[in-house]
């Protein structure tokens, strides 16, 4: 199944600069390795914010869950999920 996934962070006035730079390196190595097993299909950055929006390629919700839930970033993000389904009019 596909979504499309909004994600937006929100840093904590008060985090530890260097903890959460930390934490942005291991959510970059995280993000390339599920884009590389093709679950994490699209990355975009929003211009302007410090935010994304995603196409994940999943079995279900509950791996999807899994997924956002065990992102490093998780803590610090808003998440807007939305199920695609196909468009008949879509040539591919
Ligand atoms: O920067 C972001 O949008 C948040 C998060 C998503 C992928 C990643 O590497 O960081």
């Amino acid at each position: 199944m596909l979504y499309h996934v909004r994600m937006d962070v929100r840093v904590p006035h008060d985090v530890d600069p260097a903890r959460f730079e930390a934490l942005k390196a291991e959510e970059k190595a995280r993000a390339q390795a599920l884009q590389r097993e093709g679950k994490w299909r699209h990355l975009w950055r929003i211009v302007g914010q410090y935010a994304n929006v995603s196409v994940f390629d999943v079995a279900d919700h509950d791996e999807l869950h899994a997924i956002l839930a065990s992102l490093p970033l998780f803590p610090f993000m808003e998440i807007a999920v939305t199920p695609l389904a196909r468009h008949p009019s879509a040539l591919d």
